[in-house]
């Protein structure tokens, strides 16, 4: 995630260069100016630590380090999700909030960036023991969450269950005060909103279906004639058949595979999908809902055994899970973890298309080293925002007590995401940045002209 840092200073220099930008500040100042903005995104607002007391079944006191980052507040209240996971630390919780704030400020939302992180794994607790855990980390954080002060929501390790634990804890602490908003991604009968589940899946193939189709359609002509690496790579890619490998069939990677495998825009063969054990190969296309009523039935898990296979009528083979980023496909569909892309793999990549669902799953010195090929990755900024577009429609629903339909979810969050597309996509075939940059650039700009009007460069 080092690699944030480095983009966000680029921007910022990129922007200071610009004399269109922030016209007002003198050669003199800009530089100062620079300097400030480079101090006031690198470092969050706020670190808050804890130690939850927790008593386990067996008698046992445990404290369990937690943390919540709040990153900045320059847009609206501290916004993002709490991850409940044994590698959680202080620095990677630190660079996801900072993430949050320029994805907040990316898709126009009225966010700004926070995150939180528990450290255990949670398969090791039972649900008495976790539910604990959940309330705890209400009790200690309580006087810094609440609707309009900071919004947790479910990251790697929590989902709709966890949210409604800690709105009921806050509703608890805090009898007579509006407390539905204060999470989001709670379940519908909670005050959660249709289709949040769906939302980063859908989102992330939307991203890569609208550059693709849409745009490339609409400007097939101009892009033909730039020199641009990446809109030549976008080209050779339009309309034919795409064979996609998704990594990761989790919450994310499961809807976005089944996206693509029913797009009617673009013709998708998934060739791969892979999870924490196995990955699956057919080079005439995997079922996808296939798998997925096997995940159902299976708590998630892909089928590992050749028999598993052929009693749900599944063609496919069973591979080591780690080729999957080796294959010789077209797209690969990033839906796991961070930095799996490095520099020890960087090398054998053969995809022309990369979309990141993960946040950061390729490293700051592979992300050049693709870019530098004509890779196009698809940035996790622009492609994973689904889950809090619709977290910010949770909110608003809650607020006026009125709940849209999913169908009028999906339309909401579709035309956000193609508003940002429709400001990116330009700018990114048109000068020699790879999307990644182009979409720092826009947030940076965005924070920093807010900061700068707020008086907060003085
Ligand atoms: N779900 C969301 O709303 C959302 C939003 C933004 C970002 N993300 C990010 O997307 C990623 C996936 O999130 P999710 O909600 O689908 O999580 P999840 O826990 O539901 O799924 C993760 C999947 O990855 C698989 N996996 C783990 N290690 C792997 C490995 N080494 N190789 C291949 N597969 C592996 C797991 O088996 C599982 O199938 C996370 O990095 C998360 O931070 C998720």
């Amino acid at each position: 995630m080092q690699k944030q840092q480095t983009i966000i200073e680029e921007s910022l220099k990129a922007l200071m260069e610009d004399e269109s930008f922030l016209p007002d500040l003198q050669a003199q100042t800009r530089e100062q100016a620079f300097k400030s903005l480079v101090a006031l995104l690198s470092t969050p607002n706020h670190i808050h630590k804890s130690f939850l007391r927790v008593s386990l079944d067996d008698n046992t006191i445990v404290r369990i380090p937690a943390f919540r980052v709040q990153h900045s507040d320059t847009v609206g209240p501290y916004k993002g999700g709490v991850r409940f996971h044994e590698s959680v630390n202080e620095g990677e919780v630190s660079n996801l909030a900072k993430l949050m704030t320029l994805k907040n400020a990316l898709h126009e939302l009225p966010f700004g960036g926070g995150k939180g992180g528990v450290v255990i794994k949670p398969q090791e607790y039972n649900i008495r023991e976790l539910n604990l855990i959940c309330k705890k980390y209400v009790q200690y954080f309580d006087d810094i969450l609440g609707p309009d002060k900071d919004i947790p929501a479910p990251d790697v390790g929590t989902g709709e269950r966890e949210m409604d634990w800690m709105m009921g804890e806050f509703k608890n602490i805090h009898p007579g005060q509006p407390y539905r908003n204060s999470f989001t991604g709670k379940s519908v009968v909670n005050g959660g909103s249709l289709g949040r589940r769906e939302a980063t899946g859908k989102g992330v193939y939307f991203t890569f279906r609208y550059m693709m189709h849409n745009f490339l359609n609409e400007n097939k002509k101009w892009l033909s004639e730039t020199d641009n690496v990446f809109a030549n790579t976008a080209l050779t890619h339009h309309d034919r058949k795409l064979s996609v490998a998704v990594q990761g069939f989790g919450n994310l990677g499961s809807v976005a595979a089944l996206e693509a495998y029913q797009c009617d825009y673009l013709q998708n063969k998934i060739v791969a999908v892979s999870d924490h054990n196995v990955m699956l190969y057919n080079n005439d296309g995997l079922d996808i809902p296939a798998l997925i009523k096997f995940t159902e039935e299976s708590d998630g898990e892909l089928p590992t055994t050749e028999e598993e296979l052929e009693e749900h009528e599944v063609k496919a083979e069973i591979r080591e899970r780690d080729e999957l980023l080796e294959l010789d496909c077209d797209v690969l569909l990033l839906a796991a973890l961070e930095d799996q892309i490095h520099e020890e793999n960087m090398d054998r990549i053969q995809a022309s298309m990369i979309i990141e669902g993960a946040n950061g799953p390729i490293t700051e010195d592979a992300d050049r080293y693709l870019a530098d090929k004509g890779v196009l990755i698809v940035p996790d900024i622009l492609a994973n925002a689904g889950g809090v577009i619709v977290s910010y429609y949770e909110w608003i629903q809650g607020r006026e007590a009125q709940f849209m339909t999913e169908d009028q979810v999906y339309e909401r969050l579709f035309d956000k995401m193609k508003y940002t597309m429709d400001t990116i996509l330009p700018q990114f075939f048109g000068d020699p940045f790879p999307l990644r940059q182009n979409c720092y650039i826009h947030s940076v700009m965005k924070l920093s002209t807010i900061m700068y009007r707020q008086g907060k460069l003085y």
